[in-house]
């Protein structure tokens, strides 16, 4: 089944994770540290559709092989255990109401550390605004759900807000992070923690050989920028989505932090901003004013682009957060060249799948 869990193959299939890494990365086989997930109830967001039959409903999962036949799916051991015991009783409850139930589509939860719960359900059929809620309010009140969203083709409808307060902690301090529905979060949040930890440490050790600015691009709702403001002595991080800018800077407020400036910006432009061309989004930014040493990326699984790449070679140290390792090879093609690996990592984000999340520190070459 789909969301099988497989808890005594685990340390295989990260050993064999940690092989394809290396096949694909060689160079960093002598400084790799890996950091192993939770077995199960790892991830603090599922999606599932639901299945209509003549009596019930059902969450339904679709294999690639066979992609017409729904699986039915009794329990998710990779969620947490918030939603994998939500679940049942939540489609129970929906399954009571013609409301809530008619042209059920799908359902997506994202749960949090801190003890949230978030639910959307998505129709594909066009929902009355007030019946709806009305439904939605009685359904919140009977289950251990704060947040409920009705989502259909232009249609929003929200009973309080779309977001939850995540709260992630390392080395005995803690932050606090707004997470959108349906924008992207780290989807396990333990894994997310070792991530902060590995970025500190890295950043910790860049400082004390020499004070830095940290320029960071594709920086989200600001979950490393936050976590290492108080390790630089300041912060320029930029991002292209307008509404995770827009939680990166409601999470500098929620968190009082004063020298991190948030810029909704493509990395590609901020490589052009370097270069001199002035840019509107820019106007408060005295760019001159930053001494970055240090280059923080975390781009999309297609890597790096050609100017991106190349403005990153112009720091002295370079720190890479990759999805994808074939991209972060071919982009560690090009800045081997001029920098030398100091350390790396491998954050099991996605155990039993074969997605591989690591992390590199590149220093300019002596
Ligand atoms: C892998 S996510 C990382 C987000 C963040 N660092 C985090 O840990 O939550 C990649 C981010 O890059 C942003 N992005 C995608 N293409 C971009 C581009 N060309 N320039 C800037 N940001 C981009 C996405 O919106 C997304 O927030």
């Amino acid at each position: 089944m789909l969301c099988q869990v497989f808890p005594q193959q685990y340390q295989q299939q990260l050993a064999d994770k940690q092989q394809r890494l290396l096949d694909l990365v060689p160079s960093i086989a002598d400084s790799l540290q890996v950091y192993a997930s939770p077995p199960k109830h790892y991830r603090q967001r599922a999606e599932f559709r639901i299945w209509h039959t003549p009596e019930r409903l059902f969450y339904a999962m679709f294999d690639s092989a066979n992609p017409k036949q729904p699986i039915e799916i009794t329990s998710c051991p990779m969620a947490c255990e918030a939603i994998d015991q939500l679940m049942q009783p939540l489609l129970a409850a929906i399954s009571d109401s013609d409301t809530l139930k008619n042209g059920l589509f799908e359902i997506d939860f994202l749960a949090t550390l801190s003890g949230e719960m978030l639910v959307t359900l998505i129709y594909r059929k066009k929902i009355d605004e007030q019946v709806w809620s009305l439904a939605a309010q009685k359904l919140r009140e009977t289950l251990p759900i704060n947040h409920l969203i009705g989502r259909s083709r232009k249609q929003k409808i929200l009973l309080d807000q779309d977001f939850v307060i995540e709260r992630l902690a390392t080395d005995n301090q803690a932050w606090l992070f707004q997470q959108i529905e349906n924008s992207f979060t780290q989807p396990n949040a333990e894994m997310a923690q070792n991530m902060l930890a590995w970025a500190r440490e890295q950043s910790r050790q860049i400082v004390a050989q020499q004070p830095s600015d940290l320029l960071e691009l594709y920086c989200g709702n600001g979950h490393f920028s936050i976590a290492l403001a108080d390790i630089y002595s300041s912060v320029l991080a930029t991002e292209i989505s307008k509404t995770s800018v827009k939680s990166a800077q409601f999470n500098l407020a929620q968190n009082a932090i004063a020298n991190v400036t948030v810029v909704k910006m493509a990395a590609e432009e901020v490589a052009q901003a370097l270069a001199g061309k002035a840019f509107n989004r820019m106007a408060d930014v005295d760019l001159n004013r930053y001494n970055f040493k240090t280059i923080f990326v975390d781009p999309p699984r297609s890597g790096l682009d050609d100017l991106t790449r190349g403005m990153a070679t112009y720091h002295d140290n370079i720190l890479y957060i990759s999805c994808n390792p074939e991209t972060l090879a071919h982009d560690l093609d090009t800045l081997l060249t001029t920098h030398d690996l100091v350390s790396a990592a491998l954050f099991d984000q996605f155990p039993y799948s074969h997605h591989i999340e690591s992390g590199v520190w590149l220093r300019r070459k002596a």
